[in-house]
């Protein structure tokens, strides 16, 4: 490391320089405040106007796209007064940020020909004076990647015009808060450790925090790829994989401002706590956030009315799986059986597609065979779904015309004479404005109306696709699908009759969520998002890859990026990167595919990361980041009533130093004993999966909430033998302890885990006993 304290005549030209800035900054905020003060005013006549004039009425189909456009009209006006809004507060919350802290990193830069060096300062966002001079440069301007990426010397960056030369002569990096300069640096490396052990060595504020002060090379690689259509990365505990991610989408927002938004980024995040942990990021960067679904509610959304298992229903419930079940589940899970389906539904001949009744009264509307016989009679070389969609339109047209009939039934005339005046007025809505031609014309618009209305199930039905029964298609697909053959075939009836057995209850196993949602899809042509450019998914190792086929399919326009940690997998067991990249590969059919790996881990002190890293059989990868802190402690009692009195001991001692103390467990049971058993002696939470707050304090969760979080102090509960007996535990207690920042306890009742043993006697100087 070549690094050089700076004398103190430059130290006081430099703080000049922030305090000139932060002048011009404050002025520039106090004039965006009263443009916002004006555009809230506007955004609320906006707003009254759109509420005056927007009725909706949406019963009758046909008018729907009428009254739709209306709608959309107002509803765009007050968006944008909205959206204007907002902008202006956002440059508001970013002035005042840039006040307190405006630059993080200087670069001198000398260009080819030029006999003058050029200092650019460098901060989260970009701000210009009067005449505008950049007295700051965004970290995402082109120019600001050397900053990150290049070593004193001759160094090129690339600009949307090309790549550019220049000669980079200094690189500076600060430290500076309310406005005072309390570190600062010369080096020729990307971020000197000095620094990142200071940001690091912070307590957790609860919320997870920008890091573009302190990007590291290899996490710069991950943000700035702007080629790849699959990007993978496989980074250890807490090298910055969630970090990477978000400030990833700042940029990506950055360079493609006029064609990317953040709605059209979806982030699948591991469960609700997390979502929040990491939701001011973006926001702390000037941006809005992506979108944020967990799998769970992205299945339930999509399986609307049914109970669909989630990844911790399976966790807390199917320990027991035996490995006939494990290996049957690991092939519906696989690629293979994704491609069964499609191939099963590209060649299904039309008497084999399960069309089915549609009901109305108790009657069927429209019969399956009379539906089988449209779809029949449309060409062979259709594609299924085109020829579902025509099925489709040709019922819908049919219903039409049986509303045009009916609208002219006894039943309808008699309904009408009836309807009291407000009825009437409400029925023919905004049509009353444009004269009919003659009263038979208004009366026969009025039965249509009622007509629809009275069909709307029938309308509803068909509008969902409902005339296929896609389970019992499934149920006939898995008749005739060909496992593996080790799987025996008790195993594969008891798969089926568990599958009808759970739809009968209104239940979707997880596994079979995947496969059943490509097949709708490629049967009816719905599902398919086409706007969404980025999918982002966090601790891929939690999917199976016929869920990420699937999202492939269902995103088809979207660049991919997935991260993960294989060792930290606690659902499955998972390849190794460079195998699930060629997997992803071949299932994700990209031309562009990157892998990248992060071996260097921050979140956790130096003896922390060292005592994780030996729980893992290829753990030596792994590099801990130099920060002090004491060792990790392993505390054994030999009873629960002794074990709660030191779990209360520890959490008691630990809340002294630190805001954060999490009492990790293996299941909610579990974090439920403890609860009751220590919450009155330290007024701990328990967390859910409803959960979306992180409260300070001691917090009791299940090891699988805790994805992706951090905390300043954790304590493993009872990391014992009969807990933890085997291997198979080992991505549990890797993970539990890479959740630490500051400090690690082990606490087991009565003998600990061999895999604990075997690191406490093999490498004793890296663990207290207490
Ligand atoms: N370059 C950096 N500068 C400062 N802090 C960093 C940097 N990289 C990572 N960190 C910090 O390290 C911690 C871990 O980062 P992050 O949560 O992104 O890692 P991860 O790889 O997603 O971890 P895990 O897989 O264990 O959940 C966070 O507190 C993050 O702010």
């Amino acid at each position: 490391m070549q690094l050089s304290t700076v004398d103190s005549n430059e130290l006081k030209s430099e703080q000049t320089r922030v305090d000139h800035v932060i002048q011009k900054i404050e002025a520039q905020a106090n004039h965006t405040q009263k443009l916002v003060d004006q555009a809230h005013s506007e955004t609320r006549s906006v707003e009254s106007n759109y509420s005056q004039n927007a009725k909706i009425n949406t019963f009758e189909v046909d008018d729907r796209i009428e009254t739709n456009a209306e709608v959309q009209q107002q509803k765009g006006l007050v968006a944008r007064a909205v959206e204007n809004e907002s902008i202006l507060k956002r440059q508001v919350a970013t002035y005042k940020q840039l006040q307190d802290s405006p630059y993080f990193g200087r670069i001198d830069i000398q260009d080819p020909g030029e006999t003058d060096v050029e200092p650019l300062y460098i901060g989260t966002a970009s701000f210009a004076d009067e005449h505008e001079n950049f007295l700051i440069y965004d970290w995402r301007a082109p120019i600001s990647s050397i900053y990150y990426n290049g070593t004193l010397g001759n160094v090129s960056y690339q600009t949307p015009a090309g790549k550019m030369n220049t000669d980079l002569v200094k690189k500076r990096q600060f430290s500076i808060q309310s406005g005072k300069i309390t570190n600062m640096f010369d080096t020729n490396e990307t971020v000197v450790d000095e620094i990142l052990q200071e940001v690091l060595g912070q307590q957790n504020d609860t919320y997870m925090a920008n890091i573009v002060a302190t990007i590291q090379k290899e996490q710069n690689d991950i943000i700035r790829d702007t080629t790849s259509d699959l990007l993978v990365v496989q980074g250890v505990a807490g090298s910055g994989k969630t970090s990477a991610i978000l400030q990833r989408i700042a940029f990506l927002l950055y360079h493609s401002r006029t064609s990317l938004n953040a709605d059209e980024i979806v982030l699948f995040s591991p469960n609700r706590l997390y979502s929040r942990y990491i939701s001011d990021v973006l926001p702390s960067l000037g941006e809005r956030n992506m979108r944020q679904i967990t799998l769970a509610d992205f299945l339930s959304q999509r399986f609307q009315g049914l109970n669909v298992e989630t990844v911790f229903d399976r966790y807390e419930h199917n320990s027991n799986m035996t490995g006939a079940d494990v290996e049957l589940a690991e092939f519906i899970e696989g690629p293979d059986f994704m491609r069964l389906v499609a191939n099963y539904v590209n060649n299904l001949s039309p008497d084999k597609i399960q069309f089915t009744n549609v009901m109305f009264e108790e009657k069927p509307f429209f019969k399956a065979t009379d539906i089988r016989k449209i779809y029949t009679d449309l060409p062979d070389t259709m594609r299924p779904a085109d020829r579902f969609l025509k099925t489709k339109n040709t019922l819908i047209k049919q219903l039409k015309k049986r509303l045009d009939e009916e609208a002219n039934a006894d039943w309808i005339h008699e309904t009408i004479d009836h309807l009291s005046n407000e009825e009437y007025n409400d029925l023919i809505g905004k049509k009353r404005l444009r004269a009919f031609e003659s009263y038979d014309d208004e009366i026969h618009y009025l039965g249509r109306k009622l007509a629809a209305k009275h069909f709307q199930v029938v309308y509803d039905a068909l509008f969902n696709n409902y005339f296929i029964d896609v389970y019992s298609q499934y149920v006939s697909f898995l008749n005739q699908v060909e496992f593996p053959k080790t799987v025996s075939s008790a195993a594969k009836q008891k798969n089926q009759f568990d599958f009808q057995q759970a739809i009968e209850y209104h239940r979707l196993r997880l596994m079979d969520a995947a496969p059943l949602l490509l097949m709708r899809d490629l049967f009816t042509g719905s599902g398919r998002n086409r706007q969404i450019q980025h999918i982002f998914i966090d601790e891929m190792q939690d999917y199976s890859l016929a869920q990420m086929m699937y999202f492939k399919h269902a995103f088809s326009n979207a660049k991919f990026t997935l991260l993960g940690d294989s060792e930290q997998a606690l659902f499955k067991n998972v390849e190794a990167p460079q195998i699930l990249l060629t997997h992803l590969k071949e299932a994700f059919n990209v031309k562009k595919a990157n892998l990248i790996t992060l071996n260097r881990s921050y979140r956790s002190t130096y003896p922390i990361t060292s005592f994780a890293k030996k729980l893992l059989p290829d753990g030596d990868q792994i590099q801990a980041f130099n920060r002090e802190g004491s060792l990790p402690s392993v505390v054994i009692r030999d009873t629960v009533a002794d074990g709660n009195q030191a779990l209360i001991a520890i959490c008691k001692k630990e809340l002294q130093t630190y805001g954060t103390v999490a009492i990790l467990t293996r299941n909610m049971t579990e974090s439920q004993h403890v609860f009751e058993n220590i919450h009155r002696a330290t007024n701990a939470n328990l967390l859910s999966d409803a959960d979306l707050a992180l409260p300070k304090g001691v917090l009791i969760m299940p090891i699988y909430l805790a994805k992706g979080l951090e905390f300043d102090s954790v304590i493993a509960y009872n990391i014992s033998q009969n807990n933890y007996p085997d291997q198979s535990s080992t991505g549990i207690l890797y993970t539990m302890a890479s959740r630490a920042m500051h400090s690690l306890t082990l606490l087991s009742i009565g003998a600990a885990s061999p895999l604990i043993n075997e690191v406490v006697n093999d490498h004793e100087h890296l663990v207290q006993i207490k």
